[in-house]
């Protein structure tokens, strides 16, 4: 049986001191400068069980400026959910431009389908359903997937953040970025374990051990944002 959805808070924070700061965040520079098409998917999500999972607006801003810096054509995204971070993407990658978009979950990417149609960026997306590992061992037994993407952003079950992290630094170019999200889990990495609740303990014991090794990888520059619930941004050196 599936868990049960987390309590949506009625005002999140992520890891500000206040709600007032993230809501003048979200009021003053996130939400007058987000696309119609992005305002439209997060109101839909809002009516499904697990809304908060979707991506924070102000985590999106963050992504948007790494792809137009990079100049990102090729991506790649695992844990797409109803498709906040994909259609973002998708919106901000050039009309030529790919997405490798991987879920288990067909039910919440059609969901959130019909806005990325409206959007009409649809052409540029390639959804995979089925489990995170296969596919991408998948792409990487085609040669030409190796280094080929500018940009990876991984959204999905933490305890495999360490796997997805070996697969992309084969798959995303040198110079390339791969983005997690979620690697401080609400605060939880920095807490003594008695103190977490039940349902966030094995996401903290894996985003410790995987915060761990990051830092110790020689293969990139890295670097956690302590933005939404802990954006961490490498870039593959070699
Ligand atoms: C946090 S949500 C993704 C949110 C998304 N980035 C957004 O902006 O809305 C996590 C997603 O990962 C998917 N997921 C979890 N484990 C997975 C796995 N092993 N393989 C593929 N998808 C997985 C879930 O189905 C869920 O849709
Ligand atoms: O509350 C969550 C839960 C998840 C989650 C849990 C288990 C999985 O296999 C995948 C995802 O992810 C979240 C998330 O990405 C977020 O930004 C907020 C909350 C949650």
């Amino acid at each position: 049986m599936a868990p049960a959805p987390p309590q949506k808070p009625t005002e999140p924070k992520g890891l500000l001191q206040t709600h007032e700061l993230y809501k003048y965040i979200l009021e003053t520079n996130v939400y007058p400068r987000e696309p119609e098409p992005l305002k439209e998917l997060r109101a839909l999500t809002a009516s499904h069980p697990w809304a908060v999972m979707s991506t924070a607006p102000d985590a999106g801003q963050m992504i948007e400026i790494l792809l137009k810096l990079v100049g990102v054509k090729k991506a790649i995204e695992v844990g797409v959910f109803t498709g906040y971070s994909l259609l973002l993407t998708a919106l901000t990658i050039p009309d030529d431009g790919k997405i490798v978009a991987i879920d288990m979950d067909r039910q919440a990417y059609e969901m959130g389908r019909p806005v990325i149609q409206k959007a009409g960026v649809e052409h540029k997306i390639e959804f995979i359903e089925t489990a995170a590992l296969p596919a991408l061992d998948k792409l990487l037994e085609n040669p030409d997937n190796e280094g080929s993407f500018d940009f990876a952003f991984v959204d999905a079950d933490k305890v495999n953040y360490i796997n997805y992290h070996e697969r992309m630094m084969k798959l995303v170019k040198v110079n390339g970025i791969v983005a997690y999200d979620n690697t401080l889990w609400f605060g939880s990495v920095a807490q003594p374990e008695s103190l977490v609740l039940d349902e966030f303990k094995e996401g903290r014991v894996s985003t410790i051990e995987f915060n761990k090794s990051l830092a110790a990888d020689p293969r990139i520059e890295v670097t956690i944002v302590p933005l939404g619930d802990g954006l961490t941004i490498c870039r593959r050196i070699n």
